[in-house]
């Protein structure tokens, strides 16, 4: 079995796939993977039933990482005709804390780099600027990447953003006091697979968070085109968490709609009406992507 995940090891995604193996009372082989996009694809493109990828969906500072929807509906998209194409199957939200790591004797005043992946920058965007008033911010592929860069020697004047995990995994020290600008910042992960998982094991899973993420495209561009989009949802009494626009990338003002549609209390029931709703969505001629329907819970 194995799962793929944002690398190196160091993570918030490695943490937050050992957290949902415990959730999930499964084990399995942590794979590394250089991009969000490559763990996804590795999960569509093998066929084996035991692969997942866990990769962050949201943020409480920054919203959506559009990375992983943009990747995750393009493979649905391509793989919509096959029945056991790959779902997400569960989400955990984790708090997320960074720290400024770097090497013993740096001075912060002459840092010329921080180092991060882009959401983390954002999230600390204000605390970077007070302590490393002249560095400018370089987006890597993920924290631990940062981290690790960092402790290469040619990167003394450096520091990077990430977890407490990742400044232990490669040697390095870290501010004791978290660098989020916000309080409170916690980012929801996403477990993608082919196989149904059942919740058990270490769970914090609280049994009346249940969403159906959905993408609706085609979306008529006339008066009343939206509302029409989203009135199905209404008249069936579904409270949507999220609606979100994205840009289809072919031309200016083309866009596909994101929609968490919340499940509970009752989310068998409220998925066979999901089933009518998207009946009344496609006469509409609006294609709907189920990307899936699946539990939340909350990590520490
Ligand atoms: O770089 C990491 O540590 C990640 O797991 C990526 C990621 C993200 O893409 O949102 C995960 C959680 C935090 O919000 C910041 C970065």
């Amino acid at each position: 079995m194995k799962w793929f995940y944002l690398g190196p090891e160091g993570t918030h995604s490695h943490e937050a796939a050992a957290q949902l193996q415990a959730v999930c009372g499964m084990a399995g082989e942590l794979v590394p993977c250089s991009s969000i996009p490559a763990a996804v694809e590795q999960v569509f493109r093998d066929e084996a039933v035991d692969t997942f990828a866990c990769v962050p969906i949201e943020n409480s500072i920054q919203g959506a990482v559009t990375q992983t929807w943009d990747v995750l509906m393009k493979s649905m998209v391509e793989t919509k005709s096959k029945p056991e194409a790959p779902k997400m199957l569960i989400a955990l939200t984790l708090p997320i804390h960074h720290y400024a790591i770097y090497r013993d004797g740096t001075e912060f005043s002459r840092v010329k780099h921080v180092y991060s992946h882009q959401q983390a920058l954002a999230q600390c965007q204000n605390h970077i600027a007070q302590l490393c008033p002249n560095a400018a911010l370089v987006a890597v592929n993920s924290t631990a990447e940062a981290a690790r860069m960092v402790s290469e020697h040619d990167h003394a004047d450096a520091v990077a953003i990430g977890s407490r995990r990742a400044a232990d995994r490669y040697g390095l020290s870290y501010i004791p006091e978290p660098a989020e600008d916000k309080a409170g910042n916690v980012t929801r992960f996403a477990l993608v697979g082919k196989r149904a998982i059942v919740v058990g094991g270490k769970s914090g899973l609280q049994e009346n968070e249940f969403v159906a993420s959905l993408c609706l495209r085609g979306v008529g561009h006339q008066p009343g085109g939206l509302v029409g989009a989203l009135q199905p949802f209404a008249d069936f009494g579904m409270n949507l968490a999220r609606v979100e626009s994205r840009p289809v990338g072919d031309q200016l003002g083309n866009y596909v709609f994101y929609v968490d549609v919340s499940l509970q209390p009752d989310h068998v029931r409220a998925e066979q009406l999901l089933v009518e709703v998207i009946a009344q969505l496609t006469s509409q001629g609006i294609d709907v992507v189920v990307l899936g329907a699946y539990p939340v819970c909350h990590g520490a």
